[in-house]
């Protein structure tokens, strides 16, 4: 029987939730001179630095041993340029920490409201997700605000978290603010540890909730090409739309693909809202960052799925920072994702063509 992390879910879940108060907050308040843009012209904001201290610190509580491989760094914090923001960091996060216990939180656990922390603290906090990564032992791996760019325009975004045990991923935990629901709320909770399920809960239980909740669990659905559509990246940089259209003509979707920012389509997925992911390198030679996939990759695998590289090989989470050699991404229930894989072949043999002539 697999272990079932009971500590570390309850951490990690606890962690996320203040981390998505935080952003949710945030996103009120944000005013455009708290955005940066990074050497590799990305953005990040107040509230990724922000929701970075925040979980880091609520995981070094617990785990005070466990190297964290996390998105962001303090050296642009740190530049004298960054006084004001970092300020307002220091502030973000000391307002998320000390905020009294809340609803689901377990102090046994070690979480709970804590002390008021120096900008040192915050910052080296921060720090503490400089971990290289690597093949053996335990780790973690955060994306703060993940879709930053759907974060700033107000669309889906995820906090999101996962530990990694000798390369394997076992739980993951993805915090997803904007999520609409069939109800017509926004915001839900995925949580799953590998051999133990994949779950949704609220994002802000009910006061009555049960600290040992396990939430609704998911399963993917069987789809037929009438049903079935694509899930893929807004960030046409991010991903080559055009190949997926060919990949859908060749399943025969007729469903136009649903468009969304960050791990949130792994959350669809593995509740049935679009029957694959599909993601394919532009062409630029970017290496996707484990912080990506990581928490995803677990969810949609305990919700049935499989979860490959555009060739059908597994994610290899033991490669460092980055996934190294995959290319692409296709996660889908264990049916369709069969399908995918054969359908990319012939994408590409059709694109060989086109170039050739
Ligand atoms: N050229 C590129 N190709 C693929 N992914 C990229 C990319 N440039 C940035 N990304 C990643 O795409 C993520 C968002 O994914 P999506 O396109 O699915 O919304 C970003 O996460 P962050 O927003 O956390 O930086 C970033 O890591
Ligand atoms: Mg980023
Ligand atoms: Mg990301
Ligand atoms: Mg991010």
């Amino acid at each position: 029987m697999s272990l079932t992390y009971s500590a570390e879910r309850q951490v990690a879940v606890a962690a996320v939730r203040r981390a998505c108060a935080l952003t949710s907050s945030v996103f009120n308040k944000l005013v455009r001179n708290e955005t940066l843009t990074k050497d590799d012209k990305s953005p990040v904001t107040v509230g990724d630095f922000a929701a970075q201290a925040v979980v880091n610190t609520i995981l070094s509580r617990t785990f005070p041993h466990d190297p964290i491989v996390g998105e962001e760094d303090s050296n642009d914090l740190r530049a004298d340029t960054g006084v004001s923001l970092r300020e307002r960091v220091v502030a973000l996060a000391n307002e998320s920490l000390t905020a009294p216990l809340q609803p689901g939180e377990d102090e046994s656990w070690g979480v709970g409201p804590t002390q008021q922390r120096t900008t040192e603290d915050l910052l080296a906090a921060i720090d503490r997700g400089n971990y290289e990564g690597g093949r053996s032992g335990r780790m973690w791996t955060l994306d703060p605000i993940d879709g930053t760019k759907g974060f700033l325009r107000g669309e889906q975004y995820a906090v999101c978290l996962a530990l990694i045990v000798d390369a394997r991923v076992e739980l993951g935990v993805i915090g997803c603010p904007n999520l609409p629901s069939p109800d017509g709320t926004r915001g839900a909770i995925f949580v799953a540890t590998r051999g133990h399920g994949a779950f949704q809960l609220p994002l802000a239980p009910a006061e009555s909730l049960a600290t040992d909740e396990r939430g609704e669990r998911l399963r993917i659905p069987a789809f037929t090409p009438e049903t079935l559509n694509l899930l893929e990246s807004v960030e046409k940089a991010h991903a080559k739309l055009s190949f997926n259209e060919k990949v859908a003509r060749l399943l025969g979707v007729t469903r136009p693909p649903t468009r969304m920012d960050s791990q949130a389509k792994y959350a669809a997925l593995a509740r049935g809202d679009g029957g694959v992911y599909l993601r394919m390198p532009v062409g630029t030679g970017y290496k996707e960052k484990i912080w990506d996939h990581a928490p995803g990759s677990v969810l949609v695998e305990e919700a049935g799925g499989i979860v490959s590289d555009s060739r059908g090989r597994p994610l290899d989470f033991g490669l460092g920072r980055t996934l190294g050699e995959n290319f692409g991404v296709v996660a889908a229930g264990k049916e369709v994702h069969a399908k995918v894989i054969e359908a990319i072949q012939r994408a590409k043999e059709e694109e060989a063509k086109e170039e050739g002539q």
